[in-house]
This record gives structure tokens, sequence and C-alpha cells, in this order.
């Protein structure tokens, strides 16, 4: 299951010519998409995903529960009872999951992580394998809890992929410790299938830290709005502690919000350009890491009003460098890296260690990409340490990973000559990112 090997196109970033004044529609998140695909596939009656996100990941989170013998028709409706309006809808028809099947998870760590609990609950052998990346991002916290819990998986022993779960039609369950420092997914990934176990779950994390919290709380949110029993350290439980009852799912009517940590690289063309862009639909309240962008955007530089028609976000034509731990919000880095490479003073991003299990190893990817442009990016334990420095044009790498795609092109709208190879690399989870992009700059 390689990637395309052919030599990937170099795309000409967009230099601004001026401060950006646009509306962008930012399509559905990926992590709210994909949860909410295995939350419906694990129901006990049909739900609807409204205005989803339909990207590489989303695709391959589809096409492995259909492989698993679930129903989902896609749809495009001209009105909803969710409210969420035209657009595309999957309605999906969870149906006895089961075996013989392959799932390929391209490099999603949602589907890696996220469905060989479910593949538990199916009656059969499922096959999970990907890119060659995605043999190298950890799961030993999902293989080892499995078998804990009473699954039977063939893999090679480096607690990764490829592997073979033997579902037996149904799982145990019950209390489970893991490490979970080099990813949230893990915690996450058992708790979403953890109402369908016989003794429900209780997921224990015993490492040094705990990155992504929200997208946990994302995952336990997601699971109480279909009828889930859900114990946190938040919600007075024990620390590190997660519990989750065993019973049926509802099937729920979603309307997906915008993924704003895909709204990030518009963002960050108005802090750029001192122009201004304005995102509708972004929710009053999220689990969303990407909202805490209003923050830290406010921090480097600009200012933002949320308002009945969206994020209106304004730069101000200085931009600051910041001091920021952004372990909560990692997958924000490689966005806020960019910018702090343009900025008027250094920065320090910390305690996103992880982020060199990511899609690539982002924190080398940044610093040696950042560099060559003729920055001056060092990497710490945790982190990074940005001097911004005056920029040239050249070739930014993506090493097949999204957010350093849309990061080389937040450079290039300041820089002339950025050039950004595979910029379709972006499909993961924005396939529209370049006419997005260029339509936000009225090109
Ligand atoms: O659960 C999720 O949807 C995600 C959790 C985070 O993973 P890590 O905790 O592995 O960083 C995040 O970086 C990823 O983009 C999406
Ligand atoms: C880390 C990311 O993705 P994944 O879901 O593959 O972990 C990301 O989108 O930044």
């Amino acid at each position: 299951m390689a990637p395309n090997t052919a030599p990937p196109a170099l795309w000409p970033a967009p230099h601004a010519s001026g401060a950006v004044d646009a509306t962008v529609h930012v399509p559905g998140s990926k992590s709210v998409t994909n949860r909410a695909l295995v939350l419906a596939a694990l129901a006990s009656e049909p739900g609807w995903l409204r205005r989803p996100l339909r990207s590489r990941d989303t695709l391959l989170m589809a096409g492995a529960l259909r492989a698993m013998g679930v129903e989902i028709e896609e749809t495009v409706s001209s009105s909803s009872s969710a409210g969420g309006g035209t657009g595309e809808a999957w309605r999906v028809l969870p149906t006895g999951l089961r075996g013989p099947a392959t799932v390929d998870v391209g490099n999603a760590g949602t589907v890696m992580r996220f469905l060989p609990p479910v593949a538990a609950l199916a009656d059969g052998p499922i096959r999970f394998d990907g890119d060659p990346r995605s043999y190298e991002r950890p799961l030993h916290g999902v293989i080892d809890a499995l078998r804990v819990l009473g699954a039977r998986i063939d893999d090679d022993g480096r607690g990764a992929l490829p592997l073979t779960v033997h579902g037996g039609g149904a799982l145990d369950g019950g209390p489970v410790s893991i490490d979970a420092s080099s990813s949230s997914q893990f915690v996450s990934a058992l708790l979403l299938s953890g109402p369908r176990f016989n003794q429900g779950v209780e997921v224990r994390h015993t490492g040094a830290s705990l990155p992504s919290m929200p997208h946990i709380r994302m995952t336990v949110d997601m699971l109480r709005a279909v009828g889930a029993q859900v114990d946190t350290p938040e919600s007075g439980g024990e620390p590190n502690v997660w519990r989750v009852t065993p019973g049926a799912l509802l099937g729920r009517d979603l309307t997906i919000e915008p993924d704003l940590s895909n709204a990030q690289p518009f963002l960050a063309a108005a802090l750029v350009t001192g122009g201004k862009v304005l995102i509708p639909d972004w929710p009053s309240r999220t689990t969303q890491p990407g909202d805490r962008l209003r923050e830290i955007f406010t921090e480097m530089g600009g200012s933002c009003e949320l308002t009945e028609y969206g994020l209106e976000f304004t730069g101000s034509g200085a931009i600051h460098g910041i001091d920021v731990d952004l372990g909560d919000v990692g997958e924000l880095t490689p966005g806020i890296a960019a910018v702090a490479a343009l900025a008027d003073s250094p920065s320090t991003l910390r305690g996103v260690a992880h982020l060199r299990l990511h899609e690539t190893d982002r924190l080398a990817a940044l610093t040696k990409e950042i560099n060559e442009l003729g920055g001056d990016v060092t990497e710490t334990a945790d982190g990074l340490h940005i001097r911004p420095r005056p920029l040239h044009g050249g070739i930014f790498h993506t090493y097949e990973d999204h957010r350093m795609a849309t990061a080389g092109a937040v450079i290039g709208l300041a820089v002339e000559g950025v050039q950004i190879e595979n910029v379709a690399t972006t499909a993961k989870t924005l396939p529209d990112f370049p006419e997005l992009w260029t339509g936000m700059l009225g090109q």
C-alpha cells in the first residue's frame, strides 16, 4: 500500500501583494468526523453525519468501516433536521461487524488507533496495513491494552503496524493501564469502543505526561452525546483514569464543526499580511484544540472577535514571538512555527516532543526546512527555539505531512520564491487547500 512514488511536483507558494481580506469556509473537522464515524458504526441504530470532512483520513475511516460490514450512504441534502443546511451528509447504518477484512490506515493516526478496538468486536480477522510511515508510528498502547482486555492480535512484536486483530464478536473489557505519553489517541481509542466491551473499560494512564488533552475531552463529550456513561478525572474521578460503562449507543444526527486546526493557515495569513479573515461557523463552544489559536495568535500580534457570523481575525502588521507550551495542542505547532519564523522577536515552543512521531518528525522537518530558507531554528528536547532571520526563497520539503505544506504556504506569503514540494499531501485533511488559499488571495 505504498503511496504514489512519482516525483512530487513543486507548487509556487503565492506571495501576498498586500493585506488579505477574505471569508474562508473551512471544511469539517477530521477529528470530529472520524470519531463520529466510529461511534455511528458502534451504535444500535442509524445515524447521520452532516457536513463531514471528505479527505484522505476520513475516506480511509469510512472505507475501513465499510470493509467491516458497516453501510455508509453518501447523500447531498437540501435541508437538515439538525440545522446543517444544504450540503453533503453521510447516513451510517451499523450492522454486525465482521471479517475477514483488510483495513488501509494510510498515515491516519485516528484510523490506526481507533479501529483495532472496533476490530476486536468484529466477527473474523481484520488485517491492518498502511503507508510506510504508519509502521513507525506508536501503537503499543492500543495493542498491549487490547490483549489485556481479551483480544487476540498477531503482530511482529514491535508494537506497530502491520497486524491482524482476530475479532471474536465480543471483548471482555475491564481495567487496563497504558502509557499514552506518545499519543493521546491510545486513550481515545479504548474509550470510543469501551461501551461495547462486556465490562466496559477503565483506562489508567501511567506515563509521565499526556499530550492533546482537548482531543481526549472531545472523545468523552462525543461519547456522552450518544448516551455513554463516562467518568473522567475532571468529573471528580481519579487523576489519569477514565471509566466507560457498558451500554448501547444512540444513533445521532450530528453537524460536523469546521476544522479549526485547518483554519490555522488562513488565520496566519491575516496575521502575516496585516489583513483580515472571517471563518464562518466557528463554534462558540468546542473541544477542538484549534480554538486555542484565538489566544495564541492574539499574543503573536493579532486580534479577534467571535460573532454570530464566525471568527473574524485581524492582523496588526506586527508579528511577535511567543513562549508557549503546546503539549495540549501539538497539531498547531507547524503553523505557529511558520509565523514565529516571520516575527519581530524569538519564540520558544515547548511540550511537543511527541511530534517526532507524527506524520513525520515534525521538529526535525521544521528545523531543516526553515533553516534552508535562511532561518535560525534549533531543536530542544521537547520543542523548538526560533530566532527570526530574513528568509529567502527555495524548496520547502513536506515529508508527506499536510501541516508542513500549509506551514510552508504561510512563509511563502511573506517570502518570495518559496516552492512547496507535494502540496497534494494536504489531501490528508484538506484536499481543497490550494484552491482555498488562492481564493483567499483573490487569485
Ligand atoms: O484524537 C485525535 O483526533 C488527534 C489527537 C492528537 O494526536 P496525538 O495525541 O498523537 O498528538 C492530534 O495530534 C491528532 O492530529 C488528532
Ligand atoms: C498528528 C496529526 O494527525 P494524525 O491523526 O494522523 O495523528 C495531525 O493531523 O496533525
